[in-house]
């Protein structure tokens, strides 16, 4: 699996925890983010992973900023991009079976980052049902 990640000045130490956790399990990554607390903007780094989720270079993204909104509202800006904000590893399972999201936002200064290894851990082992969910998916898109 590979995995591109990116985020603003409000997730260096929570990217930083990712990237370890997805490595030990032996997961590619792709660091698009910033590792300092200097003022940055979040668009730049939401695009960066969302067009390697739309180019197929990567299996799914993970974007991080203060509230999780930002970025992920860069990302879904891309074509066949679906990226869902997690508060909760239910969210996550939920974004994954019923809307097939292949990217996750997380609000870095609204979770801990014990609970986002666990959301992110979550988001990326379940499976999307298909099925009525996929009626709706097929939806979402409006061209
Ligand atoms: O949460 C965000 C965007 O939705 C960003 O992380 C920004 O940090 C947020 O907008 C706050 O900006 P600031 O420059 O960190 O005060």
């Amino acid at each position: 699996m590979k995995i591109a990640i990116g985020n603003d000045h409000a997730g260096p130490e929570y990217k930083k925890a990712l990237v370890q956790m997805l490595q030990d399990k032996g997961i590619e990554v792709v660091n698009y983010g910033t590792d300092t607390f200097d003022s940055v903007d979040y668009p730049d780094f939401g695009h960066k992973v969302a067009q390697d989720v739309e180019d197929n270079n990567v299996d799914f993204g993970i974007v991080i900023c203060g509230s999780g909104n930002g970025i992920a509202m860069s990302a879904n800006k891309h074509q066949g991009v679906r990226c869902a904000l997690c508060w909760t590893k239910e969210i996550a399972v939920l974004a994954r079976q019923h809307n097939n999201a292949n990217v996750i936002s997380i609000p870095a200064r609204f979770t801990a980052i014990p609970q986002v290894l666990e959301m992110v851990d979550a988001f990326l082992t379940t499976e999307f049902e298909g099925g009525r969910h996929e009626t709706r998916v097929n939806k979402i898109a409006c061209s």
